[in-house]
């Protein structure tokens, strides 16, 4: 059996198999494999060619945004609106097929926007391009997923599971379990709070799945075995994701207003040019990017020309983007220790 029919086999006994304390173990087992299989599947075959042109996107510029949608829910015409990169545009499905960075400008910072070919369901288990599509993906700082407003949630869910199954995690941090696999000395099971979905058993179940059977492990917050597994399995992206439902002019208003609500949901018309300011206002929230300023002895600040660091970067990051040689010319405090200039 190859591991597609693996997987799919799996995924249907976890569908039937219901969810109570008698089955718990089973599931959590299930969802070990599944993961491994998973993760099987989206190593690179040595075989395969795994470059397709214009998959080759040089990162460049301060930050980078993964466009991710159906086809023919307007990516291209987002880009066309946002960035100065034409991708063309048609009432046809499937126009976009290779991925071409557009960069937006927004308050001095270079924002490379990716437009990835439509996504469809099953990318995940290496149809078409979606590999590619995946790959280019996680190497982003925000995922801005657009879906039509006429059938969003449909779309939403089903972009969701692809995005999950092959290791991104949407708007979730990073669990907070230690674990450490050791030489010897069996498992040590230990948590600061009161485990409601996982067990020392459960744990040991799931480890031995992994043929870990020495390893420490430490529950800081109360995870499920699918974050427990995320930790084992490694190699998970956890990020930011706008939810960007275009033409709201198709829709009622009644519907607008439920969308918009929604937890970090946008609603635009790329169609009728709305909302996208404030799109782009959010966007620059989630990329979380902080605009340096600086400014000669006795003179104000140039503001037409800033320094664009991600949050927490320190003194000694503003250093090497002026000049490399900078940080090692300055006497004290050491470049190593110096402080972070903002939280
Ligand atoms: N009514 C309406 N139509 C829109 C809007 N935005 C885009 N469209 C139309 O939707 C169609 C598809 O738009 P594209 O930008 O090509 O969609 P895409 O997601 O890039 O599609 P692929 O390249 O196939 O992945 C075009 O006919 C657009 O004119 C909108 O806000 N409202």
């Amino acid at each position: 059996m190859g591991i597609l029919e693996k997987i799919s086999e799996i995924e249907k006994e976890i569908a039937r198999t219901q969810k109570n304390k008698a089955t718990e173990y089973h599931l959590g087992l299930l969802k070990a494999k599944l993961a491994k299989y998973r993760a099987q599947l989206l190593e690179p075959s040595k075989s395969a060619s795994s470059k397709g042109e214009g998959f080759d996107v040089m990162k460049s510029g301060d930050a980078r945004v993964a466009l991710i949608g159906f086809p023919s829910v307007g990516k291209s015409t987002f880009l066309s609106l946002m960035t100065s990169t034409a991708s063309e545009a048609a009432s046809y499905e499937f126009t976009t097929l290779t991925c071409i960075p557009g960069v937006i400008e927004y308050k001095g910072a270079n924002i490379q926007l990716l437009d990835l070919p439509g996504i469809i369901e099953g990318a995940a288990q290496g149809k078409g391009r979606g590999r590619q599509v995946i790959a280019v993906a996680r190497t982003a700082d925000v995922v801005i997923m657009m879906l039509d407003a006429t059938k969003g949630e449909v779309q939403r869910s089903l972009l969701e599971k692809e995005l999950e199954s092959v290791g991104i995690r949407l708007n979730k941090h990073k669990p907070n379990i230690y674990f450490k696999p050791k030489k010897g000395g069996g498992i040590s099971f230990n948590s600061t709070v009161t485990l409601t979905q996982c067990s020392e058993k459960l744990v040991q179940l799931i480890l031995h799945e992994y043929k870990i059977f020495n390893a420490e492990v430490l529950f800081r917050e109360d995870c499920s075995p699918d974050e427990f597994i995320d930790v084992i399995v490694g190699n998970r992206v956890y990020m930011p994701c706008l939810y960007v439902y275009n033409k709201i002019d198709q829709i009622s208003m009644e519907e607008v207003d439920r969308l918009a609500r929604k937890p970090n949901s946008v609603v635009i018309s790329c169609g009728m040019k709305l909302n996208l300011d404030y799109l782009l206002e959010l966007l620059w929230e989630y990329l979380a990017l902080t605009c340096i300023y600086t400014k000669k002895r006795g003179q104000r600040p140039d503001f037409t020309d800033a320094i664009i660091l991600r949050k927490g970067a320190s003194v000694e990051h503003v250093c090497h983007r002026i000049h490399r040689s900078l940080a090692s010319q300055f006497k004290a405090p050491a470049p190593s220790t110096a402080r972070s200039a903002w939280a």
